[in-house]
């Protein structure tokens, strides 16, 4: 266009020098003059000519380097879009994407004490589970450790966050890859009994499944344990917190509790938050963390995955039932078929000296004693019988779980712990406990989540 125009301009100076020349020829004949009008003319006509020549020369020459630049530019963005995804960067999204992706934030999956989960489909065809982060401050915090902690860890029985957004205002968000299966409280547990969670319920994990599951989860707590730079504590290791694939395979999620912790500190101090019933005694007494509050939940899912059942099970307004307890007495007696979950019984297929291996580790995960848990780099090894397991100490179970029976208000329909809910320091006795005036000191230091 500009060449056009710079053309234009050249080819009317030239006319007018042209018209000149020849009107000079006319009236001046061959005079002195004509020859000066006519020598400074050509001059000037070639003087256009080569200013435009430059010109265009010089534009064509831009106009290439600028297509090389582009293209450049273009497959720069395609290497650095795909090193991202190869690194597992976490993409920041623009909330209209997001948007878009879930068509409003209509498909929701489920809530958590956090925030809310949707699904969605990215423009490039990926399925996602986007997670909006509620609450200001707790929202922050929650969003800052989800993404600490995994945006830089790669594990195949690790959930995979693809990306963020933040907005300036407004709610944050997590986006995941979408795993098929749901959570694992939904197949495991049984609907209609008390000892059940609620919502929504898929099926019956046969026995195999959830034998790989289990190994599937110590592996991803034992990477985030032993093999990152920082040690990373999930701290919140429950059935909702563990994802199933269409290859029911487990993958471990959020991560919104997570706390980081040198490879020299032997704990963290934090404020006791997570889930009633998965909480280690030392973090409410002592105030610290650490990999072994891990252990413990870990080992109390790992009862929960045996038994198809809640390890607190409300019976009765006051009458409470602990399964690790039941468990300890029917290993004791050799009928440890009688823990298991009956519609794994009745199917048949279950080694019964595999069962008696993840019995035996799962108890050896919640001593009460911190430092006799094992690690979870022990606890892969034990499931996957590549070492000699001792019998566990006999454990007396006093302080069961300070977090795991509390008020009315704090269970849900079906009679299972809400998360956050107030918690009551207890004594069991029997199947039947009671609230501890002694531990009352522990009250102060919990703050709910
Ligand atoms: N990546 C995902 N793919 C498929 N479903 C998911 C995914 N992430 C979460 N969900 C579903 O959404 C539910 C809510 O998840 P979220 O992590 O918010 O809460 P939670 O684990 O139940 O509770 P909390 O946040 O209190 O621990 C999960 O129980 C699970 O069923």
């Amino acid at each position: 266009m500009e060449d056009r125009r710079a053309k234009q301009i050249a080819f009317s100076i030239i006319l007018l020098l042209i018209i000149l020349i020849i009107t000079s020829r006319l009236s001046l004949k061959l005079s002195e003059t004509f020859f000066l009008i006519c020598g400074a003319a050509i001059a000037a006509i070639f003087a256009v000519v080569t200013v435009v020549v430059i010109r265009i020369r010089f534009n064509a020459r831009r106009k290439q380097l600028e297509i090389q630049l582009d293209s450049q530019g273009r497959e720069l963005r395609i290497e650095y879009r795909f090193l991202r995804k190869v690194a597992g960067v976490p993409t920041k999204f623009r909330h209209r994407e997001l948007e878009e992706a879930t068509d409003g934030f209509k498909s929701l999956i489920g809530r958590g004490g956090s925030g809310t989960v949707y699904r969605g489909i990215l423009s490039d065809g990926t399925a996602v589970a986007v997670k909006r982060i509620d609450g200001e401050e707790r929202g922050e915090k929650a969003f800052k450790s989800e993404v600490a902690a995994i945006a830089s860890v790669q594990h195949v029985n690790l959930v995979r966050l693809l990306g963020y957004c933040i907005a300036s205002t407004g709610p944050r968000f997590l986006v995941y890859e979408f795993i098929h299966n749901g959570s694992l409280d939904n197949w495991i547990f049984v609907k209609s009994s008390n000892c059940g969670g609620g919502g929504r319920r898929n099926g019956c994990l046969s026995w195999d499944s959830r034998c790989r599951v289990a190994i599937d989860v110590a592996k991803a707590l034992s990477y985030l344990h032993h093999d990152c730079r920082s040690c990373i504590l999930h701290l919140d290791v429950k059935p909702e917190n563990i994802l199933i694939d269409e290859n029911y395979r487990a993958l471990v999620s959020d991560f919104g509790l997570s706390k980081l912790k040198g490879r020299d500190e032997s704990r963290v101090v934090t404020t006791i938050r997570g889930t009633r019933g998965y909480l280690a005694p030392e973090w409410i007494l002592e105030n610290g963390v650490s990999e072994k509050c891990d252990v413990y939940s870990y080992g109390m899912v790992l009862l929960e995955i045996i038994g198809g059942r809640r390890n607190i099970c409300k019976m009765s307004k006051k009458k409470f039932e602990f399964f690790p307890r039941i468990v300890v007495e029917k290993l004791r007696d050799g009928k440890l078929m009688e823990i298991v979950d009956e519609r794994l019984v009745m199917g048949g297929g279950i080694d019964e000296r595999v069962l008696q291996r993840m019995v035996v580790v799962a108890l050896w995960c919640i001593q009460e004693k911190a430092k006799l848990r094992p690690t979870m780099a022990e606890v892969v090894e034990m499931l996957e019988g590549r070492v000699v397991i001792e019998d566990p100490p006999n454990t007396q179970m006093l302080v069961v779980d300070l977090l795991s029976i509390g008020d009315d208000d704090d269970d849900d329909e079906n009679g299972n712990r809400k998360r956050g809910a107030r918690p009551r320091f207890v004594e069991m006795d029997g199947d039947n406990p009671s609230t501890s005036a002694g531990y009352s000191f522990a009250f102060s230091t919990l703050s709910g989540r």
